[in-house]
């Protein structure tokens, strides 16, 4: 049984839209309450984002996106929901009022999250009836694409609570950490002031501009912290010795005047002017939308990267989403279950995303590859090859492919791909995939390839069992009918 349902978000800016984004897109619906005159928009423009976002982030079959239901009243939009996120501005009383307002209508198990960025879930949950089940659930901005909450419990929250929610925001795909005991704060944000602090200072003291700083993390640490966080990087930094070898060599040097660490820095007119204009300088003209656009491209591309990590297991965050879309593909292998093979099969749908898009302004050669590999993975779902089946031992490896290009794929493009088969037996399949332009249905591309059954320890090929045949066969059946498709048995260099 899943834990949310059904979710409400009262407040619905950067923070609280985006997380009506990430229930969406989880197929769930969101009542959504926001006094604001012009909040139906700015839910629009971060739910265009987020799936704009998802479209690069994951070729597995998301479920059919959740309703946006915008509610006049607090009341409309908690009663009968099973979680509500509240996101409201960072005010102790405005909060305080709001959380005890959703308590007194929301169903007595459900969840109530707060976004708070740092006020005590003891203070927020002290007018209410049933504090147990209220928490902070502290996310990340882009909420619909960082997979981190920090989940903290009041005096009065109940460690089930705690629990549930832990489940809850896996359903979504992301990752709740439990802070053991509840701070001004939390971990996140301590650490980002003690960071943001000494920037401050840093650039107060004319040390380095905001462009020169914002180098140093990003071509350095920032890229180690993604993947590995602080205390593992300076476990490698100990060399051999580990952790206790680094703590010894360095420890010492936090003694040394290296940081301005508890003091603040007056944020003046003249320091806000000199960081403004030197941010403006380092935009050089780009909107915030673009640096939005290029941060969640660059945010997919960093999870990617991270889910082909650790010899392809998935490492942090892309370890996450392998898990998520693992789930997705189980949950949507359903879908796929009917099918017409009276004709190829229609086995994906997608677009052209930025990442995807070379020098040349078009769709590069391995992304060809990525659709035809993803094509072939939905037929072997669709003859029970899935990953329970994979992780029982045996498989099908692709052992041949033939590629043509025919036409040019662009960025946004609409695609979907279609697989003939053209041969089995109880060893090998033989087939034939399109890429088409999904409007018009012209053919971009077409792969002949070659799959052999193999028992994995052994990496030896071997006979499919007799229920994976007896799938196979009404489709070898339909398309034995079809005629040869143009192009193959074609080899490179010969004349057509
Ligand atoms: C393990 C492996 C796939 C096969 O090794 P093998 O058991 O030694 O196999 P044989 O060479 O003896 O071949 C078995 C039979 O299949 C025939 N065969 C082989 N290749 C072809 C071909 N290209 N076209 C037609 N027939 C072929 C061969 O003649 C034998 O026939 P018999 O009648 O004598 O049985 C091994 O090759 C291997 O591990 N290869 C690497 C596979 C790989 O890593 N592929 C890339 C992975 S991408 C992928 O798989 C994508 N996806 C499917 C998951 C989406």
């Amino acid at each position: 049984m899943s834990i949310i349902s059904k979710a409400a978000c009262v407040g619905g800016g950067v923070i609280g839209g985006a997380w009506a984004a990430r229930f969406a897109l989880a197929g769930i619906d969101v009542n959504i309450f926001d006094p604001h005159p012009e909040a139906e928009r700015i839910i629009g423009e971060v739910m265009a984002n987020a799936q704009k976002a998802y479209g690069m982030l994951t070729m597995a079959p998301l479920p059919p996106r959740g309703k946006l239901n915008f509610c006049k009243t607090i009341q409309q939009a908690v009663e009968g929901v099973d979680w509500i996120q509240e996101s409201v501005p960072e005010r102790l009383e405005l909060k305080r009022g709001v959380i005890t307002e959703i308590d007194a209508f929301a169903r007595p198990d459900a969840l109530i999250g707060s976004s708070t960025s740092g006020l005590l879930p003891s203070d927020l949950q002290a007018d209410m009836k049933n504090p147990e089940r209220m928490f902070v659930a502290h996310p990340y901005n882009p909420v619909y694409l960082l997979p981190l909450v920090e989940l903290v419990g009041g005096k009065k929250t109940s460690s089930e609570t705690i629990k549930r929610a832990e489940e809850g925001v896996a359903e979504i795909g992301m990752k709740g950490v439990v802070i053991a005991k509840e701070i001004e704060a939390f971990v996140g944000d301590r650490l980002l002031e003690a960071l943001w602090r000494e920037a401050l200072w840093l650039i107060q003291d004319d040390i380095c501009d905001t462009e020169t700083l914002d180098n140093v993390m990003r071509y350095s640490f920032g890229m180690r912290w993604a993947q590995m966080g602080l205390f593992e990087t300076y476990r490698i930094a100990g060399g051999e010795a580990g952790m206790r070898h680094f703590l010894a060599q360095f420890g010492p040097c936090l003694k040394w005047p290296w940081t301005k660490f508890t003091d603040v820095v007056d944020l003046d007119d003249a320091l806000v002017e000199k960081i403004g204009a030197q941010s403006d300088a380092q935009a050089v003209g780009r909107s915030i939308r673009e640096l939005e656009r290029i941060r969640d491209e660059n945010l997919v591309g960093i999870m990617h990267a991270l889910k082909a990590g650790n010899g392809g297991e998935g490492w942090g965050a892309g370890k996450l989403l392998a898990d998520f879309e693992k789930r997705l593909w189980a949950k949507g292998g359903d879908q796929a279950k009917s099918y017409d093979a009276s004709g190829p099969l229609r086995l994906l749908d997608t677009k052209v995303n930025a990442a995807w898009v070379d020098y040349n302004g078009h769709m590069t050669e391995h992304r060809y590859l990525q659709l035809f590999g993803d094509t072939s993975d939905a037929l072997l779902r669709l003859i029970g090859v899935d990953f329970d089946y994979v992780e029982a031992g045996h498989s099908y490896y692709t052992v041949e492919t033939h590629i043509r290009h025919l036409g040019e794929a662009k960025l946004g493009q609409a695609l979907c791909t279609t697989l003939q088969l053209l041969a089995s037996d109880e060893k090998r399949v033989h087939f034939f995939t399109r890429i088409h332009d999904a409007a018009s249905g012209d053919v971009i591309a077409t792969a002949e390839q070659m799959m052999l059954h193999v028992d994995a320890k052994a990496g030896k090929s071997v006979p499919a069992p007799a229920e994976v045949l007896a799938k196979l066969k009404p489709i070898a059946e339909g398309h034995a009918k079809l005629a040869v498709p143009e192009g193959a048995g074609r080899y490179v260099g010969q004349k057509r």
